[in-house]
């Protein structure tokens, strides 16, 4: 076990559940790094804690730290999405994530680890091992990976309570509640300030102001574009547009989201009432560019936009909205007519308590690689084409 007695502790295994924004941060900060976290968990009335580091960055000596942390001879879990077991071999019930515990230790190392958590990679077979149902220390920890935009796969051991204060004070280990993690999003939003605004003249809208909000704990700005000077006592005309870099930026055929932001763009600066552009960074519906690359390539071997997501361990859609709810309630709009094909934008938006007076539906045409895309948004997500 690597020791550095001069590590202050970063905080204390004491810590109340109440959502602990800036330590969700540190710790996603963490499981990118491929460090080691601790997450606790309440089951039946008792405190479960687990040590975890992310599968995906796994290095061999983050690997190695943790097995250390295990009592002798114990295997790490590998928490891995159910349809990735399945694929697997193993034929497991409905619970969306299962571990896998292998019975000989040294049959896993960090290489063996990527292979069974991403689904792009092949593995030539399983070790032998049992399965069993994650904690929910495990299932907040797959929550705190998805936050960190990694794949949805961890790997955990067990750590008792008196362990727990030393790993936190001596390793300068980072030790949270699985409720914070899983109040993270909401207390986020909730949290959002506008720090910075300016005018920028668009090609399409040259009377635009960007405003940008920024949450408490640092995370990413989400923008709102507002174009002229709409008025706030009428149903104000918007666009929730979802970050897509190779879309709105690199100009990609692969999806319709150039085409959407700047005909947004058009239409509300030509409708002469202004309105307003929500930019969120919800980068490939909420799963991150990386994870979208990853599902473009399993699309390229056959599954569709919804299943490739499903494969990777994801929900076909992660994103939220109450971060674009809580900014029009900053800007003072609280009714919207919303620039959308997509039903669950107007539910989203109103269970946070905005008015959606009207739906404007906003189509362009396919452009030859996008079809199937289209098609499968309307065949299988409800969207209104
Ligand atoms: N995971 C994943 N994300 C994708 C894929 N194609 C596009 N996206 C992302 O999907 C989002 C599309 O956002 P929007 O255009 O705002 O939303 P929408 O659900 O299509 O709804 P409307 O355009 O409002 O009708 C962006 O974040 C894109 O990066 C894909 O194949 N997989
Ligand atoms: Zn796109």
């Amino acid at each position: 076990m690597t020791q550095s007695s001069a590590a202050p502790a970063r905080n204390n295994a004491n810590l109340t559940p109440a959502t602990d924004l800036v330590t969700v941060s540190r710790a996603v900060a963490d499981l990118r790094r491929g460090e080691i976290v601790l997450v606790q968990g309440h089951e039946n009335g008792e405190a479960h804690n687990v040590a975890v580091i992310a599968a995906e960055p796994l290095s061999r000596i983050g690997f190695d730290r943790l097995c250390d942390i295990a009592s002798d001879g114990v295997s790490p879990a590998i928490v891995i999405p159910r349809v990735r077991a399945k694929s697997l071999g193993q034929a497991c019930k409905n619970d969306p994530f299962i571990a896998f515990v292998s019975e000989d230790r040294t049959a896993i190392d960090a290489d063996r680890l990527g292979q069974i958590a991403n689904p792009l990679l092949d593995l030539d077979a399983l070790p032998k091992g049992d399965w069993r149902p994650v904690s929910v220390a495990e299932s907040a920890a797959i929550r705190l990976a998805k936050l960190a935009r990694l794949l949805p796969a961890v790997v955990t051991v067990a750590v008792a309570a008196d362990q727990l204060e030393s790993l936190v004070r001596v390793q300068n280990l980072l030790v949270l509640q699985s409720e914070s993690i899983n109040g993270y999003e909401n207390a986020s939003a909730a949290s959002l300030r506008q720090v910075s605004e300016a005018r920028v003249p668009l090609e399409d809208a040259e009377n635009a102001t960007v405003i940008a909000f920024r949450p408490e704990d640092g995370g990413q700005e989400h923008l709102a574009i507002v174009i002229d000077e709409p008025a706030k006592d009428k149903p104000v005309l918007i666009r929730l547009h979802s970050e897509c870099f190779t879309g709105d930026l690199i100009g990609s055929l692969r999806c319709d989201c150039g085409p959407q932001l700047r005909g947004a763009i058009s239409e509300i600066a030509r409708n002469g009432q202004g309105g307003i552009v929500l930019y969120l960074r919800q980068e490939g519906r909420g799963i991150g560019l990386v994870n979208k690359l990853r599902a473009y390539a399993l699309q390229d071997r056959g599954f569709d936009t919804l299943d490739a997501n499903e494969e990777l361990g994801f929900d076909a859609d992660e994103r939220v909205y109450r971060p674009a709810a809580e900014m029009l309630r900053q800007l003072g709009f609280e009714s919207v007519r919303l620039l959308t094909n997509n039903p669950e934008k107007m539910t989203g938006l109103e269970s946070w308590g905005v008015k959606v007076s009207e739906r404007v539906p906003h189509k362009f045409p396919s452009n030859g690689h996008n079809e199937f895309y289209l098609q499968t948004k309307k065949d299988r997500a409800g969207h209104l084409f």
